[in-house]
């Protein structure tokens, strides 16, 4: 069974650029690995509900309990692609993993609740959806501005025309959501975790070298 890898941090952190450069990196390296990213929008039922809901297409759904659960389906929908890829490479690197919806969702309750939702969410996935916990996860921590600057940078989306979606438009959820982060990083929530500055003096880090950060720590 392969490693497993959870690149993790608030939208906008350089999450997909960095799994695409570690990939990139062990690959040159001789070892084999790839990229999962979740959400899968244009692969799964749940994708494409949770596309809709960023896209603003669908309500909110009523509960943070019940925007986990379809990000959950997300996951237990690609269990077969997910055990398939980790049969099958060294490592396999996940954009995003079951700590994003603790992250997130956690954020949308008081915070006396945040810690229960945390344990629910953690329950549903690795419990009765039965999803294998990370090796390792990273926390990508990019301060505010600089993420917001990124998600301008970012290509077009395949669920939204918008500039930013549900989620990244709420500049309040973001800083929870960067808190529950450095908390779970602290805590070491679903395992190891390592927290990989992407800049230095201000400015970003070449995304090559964030890469080559992570790919030292496996
Ligand atoms: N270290 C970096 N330096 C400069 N540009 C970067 C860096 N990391 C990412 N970018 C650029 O920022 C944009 C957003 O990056 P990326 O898609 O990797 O973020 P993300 O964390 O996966 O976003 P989200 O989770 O919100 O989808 C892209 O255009 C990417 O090329
Ligand atoms: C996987 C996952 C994601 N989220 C949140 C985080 C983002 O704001 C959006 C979409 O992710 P993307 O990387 O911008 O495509 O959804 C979440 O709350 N729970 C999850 O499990």
């Amino acid at each position: 069974m392969g490693f497993l890898l959870a690149i993790e941090g608030a939208d906008g952190a350089g999450k997909a650029t960095a799994s695409a450069l570690v990939v990139e990196q062990l690959l040159a390296a001789g070892r084999s690995a790839c990229v999962i990213s979740f959400p899968r929008y244009t692969e799964t039922v749940g994708g494409w509900a949770l596309g809709a809901m960023l896209a603003g297409t669908l309500p909110r759904p009523v509960s943070p309990k019940a925007a986990a659960t379809l990000y959950a389906l997300d996951r237990m929908e690609s269990r077969g692609v997910l055990m398939a890829a980790l049969d099958a490479h060294e490592v396999v690197v996940f954009d995003r993993y079951i700590a994003s919806n603790m992250a997130y969702q956690a954020a949308q309750v008081p915070a006396d609740e945040a810690g229960a939702m945390m344990e629910w969410i953690a329950a549903l996935e690795t419990g009765a959806f039965a999803l294998p916990a990370p090796n390792l996860s990273i926390y990508l921590d990019t301060p505010a501005d600089i993420a917001r600057g990124l998600i301008l940078k970012k290509r077009k989306r395949s669920y939204t025309d918008d500039t930013f979606d549900a989620y990244e438009a709420d500049t309040g959820l973001q800083d929870r959501v960067r808190a529950n982060y450095a908390a779970m990083t602290q805590g070491r929530v679903l395992g190891e975790w390592l927290r990989v500055s992407t800049v230095k003096n201000g400015a970003s880090r070449p995304p090559a070298d964030i890469a080559a950060e992570i790919v030292a720590a496996l």
